[in-house]
C-alpha cells in the first residue's frame, strides 16, 4: 500500500468511522458512517485526496476537468485541481450543486465557465452507498452539455452503488471500501 493511501486509511478510521444509527442521504438507516469531511478538510487530508484521488484518474478514461459532488466531493476536486497543477497538468475543478439557488446565477455547476463546450469530466465523490446522488449528478452535468467519463470515489460501502453506476454505463474506481473499516 502506498504511503498516502495506508495514511488517508488511518486517518479516516480515526476521525470519520463511526458505529451509530444514522439515516443515509438515500433515506436507508445504517449502524455506521463515514463522515469523510472530518478526514479531508484536514490540511494534510487535502493533500491525500488529492495525491490518491489524482492518481486514480489514471484507470479512468481521459477527463479534461473534475467534478465534486455537493458537499463532500467538492473538496475532493478542489484538492486534485490543486495536485494536478503543482504536477504541471492542470485539471480544472467544477463543483455539481444539489439544487439551484433562486438568487445569482442559479446555476447547477459552478465554475464551469471556463471549460471548452462538451468538455469530459470526471465525479468526484466522498461515499458512495445506493450511488443515487452520483447520478443526480451525472443527469446535471450533462443537461449542461457535458461529457461523463466515470466516477472515482473515495468510499464504497458496498451496498448496490457500483452496480447502479456501471448500469448507468459509468466506470466507478473505489479508492477505499467498506471492508476498510469493518468486516461483517
Ligand atoms: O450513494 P448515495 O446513496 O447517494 O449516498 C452517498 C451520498 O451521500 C452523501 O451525501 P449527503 O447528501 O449526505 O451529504 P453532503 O452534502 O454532506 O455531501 C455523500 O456525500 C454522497 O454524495
Ligand atoms: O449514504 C450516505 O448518505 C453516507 C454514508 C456514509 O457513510 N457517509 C456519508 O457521508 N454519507
Amino acid at each position: 500500500m502506498s504511503t498516502a493511501r495506508s495514511r488517508l486509511v488511518e486517518l479516516l478510521r480515526e476521525r470519520s468511522f463511526a458505529r451509530k444509527r444514522v439515516v443515509l442521504a438515500s433515506g436507508k438507516e445504517s449502524d455506521f458512517f463515514i463522515d469523510c469531511k472530518q478526514t479531508v478538510l484536514t490540511a494534510e487530508g487535502h493533500v491525500l485526496v488529492g495525491e490518491l484521488m489524482l492518481d486514480a484518474l489514471a484507470q479512468l478514461p481521459p477527463c479534461d476537468a473534475v467534478a465534486g459532488v455537493e458537499l463532500g466531493g467538492c473538496p475532493l476536486a478542489s484538492a486534485v485541481a490543486l495536485t494536478s497543477f503543482l504536477r504541471g497538468a492542470p485539471k480544472d475543478a467544477v463543483y455539481v450543486r444539489k439544487e439551484a439557488k433562486d438568487h445569482g446565477s442559479k446555476r447547477l455547476v459552478e465554475g464551469d465557465t471556463k471549460l471548452p463546450p462538451g468538455a469530459t469530466l470526471v465525479i468526484l465523490e466522498d461515499v458512495t452507498t445506493t450511488g443515487g446522488s452520483t447520478l443526480k449528478a451525472v443527469e446535471k452535468l450533462r443537461a449542461a452539455g457535458y461529457k461523463v467519463a466515470g466516477v472515482v470515489t473515495l468510499v464504497d460501502r458496498l451496498e448496490g452503488g457500483r452496480a447502479a453506476i456501471e448500469a448507468a454505463g459509468l466506470p466507478l474506481v473505489a479508492i477505499y471500501t467498506r471492508t476498510d473499516f469493518i468486516q461483517d
